[in-house]
Protein backbone atom coordinates (compact mmCIF):
# COMPACT_ATOMS: atom_id res chain seq x y z
CA UNK A 1 0.00 0.00 0.00
CA UNK A 2 1.40 3.48 -0.51
CA UNK A 3 5.28 2.46 -0.60
CA UNK A 4 6.46 2.99 -4.06
CA UNK A 5 7.58 6.49 -5.03
CA UNK A 6 8.74 7.91 -8.37
CA UNK A 7 9.06 11.74 -9.17
CA UNK A 8 8.19 11.39 -12.90
CA UNK A 9 7.62 15.74 -13.53
CA UNK A 10 9.04 18.32 -12.65
CA UNK A 11 7.61 20.38 -9.95
CA UNK A 12 9.54 21.54 -7.45
CA UNK A 13 7.71 23.18 -4.70
CA UNK A 14 9.31 25.99 -2.29
CA UNK A 15 7.93 27.67 0.87
CA UNK A 16 9.93 30.65 1.71
CA UNK A 17 9.32 31.33 5.51
CA UNK A 18 10.66 34.44 5.54
CA UNK A 19 11.09 36.86 8.67
CA UNK A 20 8.59 40.08 8.36
CA UNK A 21 9.50 43.54 9.93
CA UNK A 22 8.41 46.98 10.29
CA UNK A 23 10.08 48.14 6.43
CA UNK A 24 8.31 47.68 3.72
CA UNK A 25 11.52 47.53 1.19
CA UNK A 26 13.47 45.48 3.66
CA UNK A 27 11.08 42.82 3.68
CA UNK A 28 10.32 42.71 -0.37
CA UNK A 29 14.22 42.79 -0.81
CA UNK A 30 14.74 40.19 1.83
CA UNK A 31 12.18 37.77 0.99
CA UNK A 32 13.36 37.94 -2.62
CA UNK A 33 16.94 37.19 -1.84
CA UNK A 34 15.33 33.98 -0.35
CA UNK A 35 13.35 33.24 -3.49
CA UNK A 36 16.96 33.67 -5.56
CA UNK A 37 18.33 30.98 -3.28
CA UNK A 38 15.06 28.64 -3.65
CA UNK A 39 15.60 29.03 -7.50
CA UNK A 40 19.19 28.37 -7.21
CA UNK A 41 18.01 25.17 -5.44
CA UNK A 42 15.98 24.08 -8.23
CA UNK A 43 12.89 25.31 -7.22
CA UNK A 44 10.21 25.76 -10.09
CA UNK A 45 7.12 26.96 -8.00
CA UNK A 46 8.16 29.19 -5.09
CA UNK A 47 5.60 30.29 -2.33
CA UNK A 48 5.80 33.36 0.24
CA UNK A 49 3.72 33.70 3.00
CA UNK A 50 0.72 36.31 3.98
CA UNK A 51 1.83 39.21 4.34
CA UNK A 52 5.26 39.20 3.30
CA UNK A 53 5.99 42.88 3.29
CA UNK A 54 3.90 43.80 6.04
CA UNK A 55 3.50 42.85 9.49
CA UNK A 56 0.37 40.92 10.18
CA UNK A 57 -1.93 43.01 12.05
CA UNK A 58 -5.19 45.52 11.84
CA UNK A 59 -3.23 48.65 12.45
CA UNK A 60 -0.61 47.84 9.43
CA UNK A 61 -2.93 46.59 6.80
CA UNK A 62 -3.90 50.25 6.04
CA UNK A 63 0.03 51.60 5.96
CA UNK A 64 1.05 49.23 3.82
CA UNK A 65 -1.65 48.41 0.91
CA UNK A 66 -1.23 48.92 -2.06
CA UNK A 67 -3.54 48.86 -5.33
CA UNK A 68 -2.80 45.42 -7.87
CA UNK A 69 -1.27 46.18 -10.00
CA UNK A 70 0.96 48.30 -8.16
CA UNK A 71 4.61 48.73 -6.30
CA UNK A 72 4.67 44.94 -5.03
CA UNK A 73 3.12 42.85 -7.50
CA UNK A 74 4.99 44.59 -10.69
CA UNK A 75 8.18 43.49 -8.50
CA UNK A 76 7.01 40.07 -8.25
CA UNK A 77 5.70 39.99 -11.72
CA UNK A 78 9.80 41.21 -12.61
CA UNK A 79 11.29 38.34 -10.25
CA UNK A 80 8.96 35.51 -11.40
CA UNK A 81 9.60 36.32 -14.99
CA UNK A 82 13.73 36.65 -14.38
CA UNK A 83 13.90 33.39 -12.26
CA UNK A 84 11.39 31.56 -14.90
CA UNK A 85 9.22 30.44 -11.66
CA UNK A 86 5.95 30.38 -10.98
CA UNK A 87 5.35 32.72 -8.17
CA UNK A 88 3.24 32.40 -4.97
CA UNK A 89 2.96 36.49 -4.02
CA UNK A 90 2.00 35.05 -0.41
CA UNK A 91 -0.43 37.93 0.70
CA UNK A 92 -0.41 42.03 0.81
CA UNK A 93 -2.88 44.10 2.37
CA UNK A 94 -4.59 45.52 -1.05
CA UNK A 95 -6.63 48.76 -1.31
CA UNK A 96 -9.25 48.81 -3.87
CA UNK A 97 -10.98 52.14 -3.16
CA UNK A 98 -12.23 52.77 0.00
CA UNK A 99 -12.14 48.74 0.86
CA UNK A 100 -8.96 46.65 2.02
CA UNK A 101 -8.60 43.02 0.92
CA UNK A 102 -5.87 40.68 1.94
CA UNK A 103 -5.11 39.24 -1.43
CA UNK A 104 -2.66 37.00 -2.81
CA UNK A 105 -1.16 37.19 -6.57
CA UNK A 106 0.48 34.53 -9.27
CA UNK A 107 2.79 35.48 -11.63
CA UNK A 108 3.93 32.81 -14.49
CA UNK A 109 7.35 32.08 -15.82
CA UNK A 110 6.24 34.95 -18.28
CA UNK A 111 5.68 37.23 -15.91
CA UNK A 112 1.80 37.00 -16.45
CA UNK A 113 -0.58 37.72 -12.95
CA UNK A 114 -2.28 34.35 -13.77
CA UNK A 115 -4.18 34.75 -10.54
CA UNK A 116 -5.82 37.53 -7.58
CA UNK A 117 -7.27 36.04 -5.20
CA UNK A 118 -8.94 37.94 -1.87
CA UNK A 119 -8.95 35.70 1.53
CA UNK A 120 -12.36 35.00 1.74
CA UNK A 121 -13.22 33.89 5.30
CA UNK A 122 -11.63 36.58 7.41
CA UNK A 123 -10.30 35.45 10.88
CA UNK A 124 -12.31 37.08 13.58
CA UNK A 125 -11.54 34.65 17.06
CA UNK A 126 -12.46 35.45 20.59
CA UNK A 127 -10.59 33.14 22.65
CA UNK A 128 -10.54 34.95 25.99
CA UNK A 129 -7.15 35.41 27.80
CA UNK A 130 -5.52 34.40 24.57
CA UNK A 131 -5.96 36.05 21.32
CA UNK A 132 -8.93 38.08 20.01
CA UNK A 133 -8.31 39.30 16.21
CA UNK A 134 -11.00 40.82 14.35
CA UNK A 135 -9.68 41.07 10.77
CA UNK A 136 -12.82 42.37 9.32
CA UNK A 137 -12.38 45.59 11.26
CA UNK A 138 -9.98 46.69 8.40
CA UNK A 139 -10.38 44.38 5.94
CA UNK A 140 -13.43 43.18 3.20
CA UNK A 141 -13.47 39.47 2.46
CA UNK A 142 -13.23 38.01 -1.16
CA UNK A 143 -16.27 36.24 -3.35
CA UNK A 144 -14.10 34.40 -5.32
CA UNK A 145 -12.43 31.06 -5.53
CA UNK A 146 -8.54 30.78 -6.01
CA UNK A 147 -6.92 28.35 -8.19
CA UNK A 148 -4.71 28.56 -11.38
CA UNK A 149 -3.55 26.20 -14.04
CA UNK A 150 0.18 25.49 -14.93
CA UNK A 151 2.36 23.25 -16.96
CA UNK A 152 2.08 20.75 -14.34
CA UNK A 153 -1.13 20.39 -12.83
CA UNK A 154 -3.95 22.81 -11.50
CA UNK A 155 -3.00 24.63 -8.06
CA UNK A 156 -5.65 26.06 -5.45
CA UNK A 157 -4.99 29.11 -3.46
CA UNK A 158 -6.61 29.82 -0.34
CA UNK A 159 -5.00 31.89 2.95
CA UNK A 160 -4.44 31.11 6.01
CA UNK A 161 -7.82 30.99 8.07
CA UNK A 162 -9.77 29.76 5.01
CA UNK A 163 -7.74 26.32 5.49
CA UNK A 164 -10.13 25.64 8.66
CA UNK A 165 -13.05 25.62 5.78
CA UNK A 166 -13.05 22.10 4.29
CA UNK A 167 -15.61 22.81 1.38
CA UNK A 168 -13.32 25.25 -0.31
CA UNK A 169 -10.72 22.75 -0.13
CA UNK A 170 -13.10 20.25 -1.20
CA UNK A 171 -14.12 22.61 -4.48
CA UNK A 172 -10.86 23.03 -5.78
CA UNK A 173 -10.51 19.19 -5.35
CA UNK A 174 -13.49 18.93 -7.41
CA UNK A 175 -12.13 21.38 -9.69
CA UNK A 176 -9.22 19.10 -10.45
CA UNK A 177 -6.50 20.61 -8.31
CA UNK A 178 -3.63 18.62 -7.33
CA UNK A 179 -1.93 20.94 -5.27
CA UNK A 180 -3.41 23.42 -2.28
CA UNK A 181 -1.14 26.21 -0.94
CA UNK A 182 -1.87 28.28 1.50
CA UNK A 183 0.00 31.38 2.33
CA UNK A 184 -0.46 32.02 6.22
CA UNK A 185 0.05 32.88 9.58
CA UNK A 186 -1.16 31.55 12.48
CA UNK A 187 -0.70 31.98 15.94
CA UNK A 188 1.07 30.67 19.49
CA UNK A 189 -2.55 29.77 20.95
CA UNK A 190 -3.93 28.00 18.02
CA UNK A 191 -0.90 27.07 16.09
CA UNK A 192 0.87 24.19 17.85
CA UNK A 193 -2.33 21.97 18.34
CA UNK A 194 -3.93 23.21 14.69
CA UNK A 195 -1.86 24.00 11.86
CA UNK A 196 -0.35 20.75 11.40
CA UNK A 197 -3.23 18.89 11.87
CA UNK A 198 -5.33 21.32 9.83
CA UNK A 199 -2.84 20.38 6.89
CA UNK A 200 -3.09 17.05 6.82
CA UNK A 201 -6.59 16.95 6.90
CA UNK A 202 -6.96 19.14 4.12
CA UNK A 203 -4.03 17.07 1.85
CA UNK A 204 -5.68 13.64 3.30
CA UNK A 205 -9.48 14.42 2.91
CA UNK A 206 -8.74 15.78 -0.84
CA UNK A 207 -5.63 12.81 -1.55
CA UNK A 208 -3.77 15.34 -2.69
CA UNK A 209 -0.67 17.92 -1.93
CA UNK A 210 -1.44 20.38 1.16
CA UNK A 211 1.35 23.25 1.22
CA UNK A 212 1.19 26.18 4.43
CA UNK A 213 3.59 28.70 4.00
CA UNK A 214 3.78 31.38 7.47
CA UNK A 215 6.39 33.94 8.29
CA UNK A 216 9.25 33.01 10.35
CA UNK A 217 8.49 33.37 13.97
CA UNK A 218 8.75 36.96 16.06
CA UNK A 219 8.79 36.98 19.53
CA UNK A 220 8.89 40.61 19.61
CA UNK A 221 6.29 41.39 17.20
CA UNK A 222 2.61 42.22 18.49
CA UNK A 223 1.12 39.22 16.49
CA UNK A 224 3.64 36.43 17.03
CA UNK A 225 3.71 34.14 13.84
CA UNK A 226 3.80 30.09 14.30
CA UNK A 227 6.14 29.41 11.75
CA UNK A 228 6.48 25.80 10.90
CA UNK A 229 5.54 25.95 7.23
CA UNK A 230 4.46 22.71 5.92
CA UNK A 231 3.85 20.03 3.10
CA UNK A 232 1.60 17.23 3.12
CA UNK A 233 1.47 14.73 0.48
CA UNK A 234 -2.19 12.94 -0.36
CA UNK A 235 -1.52 9.86 2.08
CA UNK A 236 -1.19 12.30 5.12
CA UNK A 237 2.39 12.09 5.79
CA UNK A 238 4.38 15.67 6.75
CA UNK A 239 7.01 16.11 3.85
CA UNK A 240 8.50 19.11 4.73
CA UNK A 241 8.78 21.10 7.68
CA UNK A 242 10.32 24.15 8.68
CA UNK A 243 11.14 25.15 12.55
CA UNK A 244 10.31 28.76 13.84
CA UNK A 245 12.96 31.20 12.19
CA UNK A 246 13.78 31.51 8.59
CA UNK A 247 13.91 28.91 6.21
CA UNK A 248 13.19 27.60 2.76
CA UNK A 249 11.70 24.08 2.41
CA UNK A 250 11.46 22.02 -0.55
CA UNK A 251 9.55 19.57 -1.85
CA UNK A 252 8.93 17.55 -5.05
CA UNK A 253 5.38 16.99 -6.27
CA UNK A 254 4.61 12.99 -7.01
CA UNK A 255 1.81 12.59 -9.38
CA UNK A 256 1.77 8.88 -10.08
CA UNK A 257 1.66 9.29 -6.13
CA UNK A 258 -1.50 10.89 -6.22
CA UNK A 259 -3.21 8.93 -8.16
CA UNK A 260 -1.47 5.40 -6.94
CA UNK A 261 -3.56 6.44 -3.30
CA UNK A 262 -6.79 7.97 -5.70
CA UNK A 263 -7.10 4.21 -7.00
CA UNK A 264 -6.30 2.33 -3.58
CA UNK A 265 -8.73 4.35 -1.64
CA UNK A 266 -11.19 5.45 -4.52
CA UNK A 267 -13.50 8.02 -1.81
CA UNK A 268 -13.21 10.38 -4.59
CA UNK A 269 -15.38 8.32 -6.58
CA UNK A 270 -17.41 6.55 -3.12
CA UNK A 271 -18.79 10.02 -2.16
CA UNK A 272 -22.62 10.12 -1.76
CA UNK A 273 -23.91 13.25 -3.20
CA UNK A 274 -27.15 12.29 -2.98
CA UNK A 275 -27.11 11.94 0.59
CA UNK A 276 -25.25 14.93 1.76
CA UNK A 277 -25.26 16.97 -1.46
CA UNK A 278 -23.62 20.31 -1.48
CA UNK A 279 -24.31 22.73 -3.76
CA UNK A 280 -21.58 23.25 -5.76
CA UNK A 281 -20.11 19.93 -5.50
CA UNK A 282 -22.95 17.67 -6.88
N1 LIG B 1 -3.91 34.96 9.55
C1 LIG B 1 -4.86 34.13 9.88
O1 LIG B 1 -5.85 33.95 9.18
C2 LIG B 1 -4.66 33.41 11.17
C3 LIG B 1 -5.46 32.14 11.27
C4 LIG B 1 -5.20 31.44 12.55
O2 LIG B 1 -4.25 31.71 13.26
C5 LIG B 1 -6.14 30.39 12.95
O3 LIG B 1 -6.01 29.90 14.08
O4 LIG B 1 -7.02 30.03 12.16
Amino acid sequence: MATMRTVSQGLKIALVQNLVGKNKQENIDHSFSLVRKARENGATMISLPECFQSPYGNQYFGEYAETIPGYTTEQLKSLAKELGIYLIGGSIPERDGDKLYNTTTVFNPSGDMILKFRKIHLFDIDIPGKITFLESNTLSSGSKIGYFDTKYCRVGIGICYDIRFPELAMLMNKLGCKVLIYPGCFNMTTGPVHWELLIRARALDNQCYCCAVSQARDDSASYVAWGNSTVCDPWGEVVGKAGSKEEIIYSDIDFERIEMIRNQIPIGKQKRNDIYELKYLS
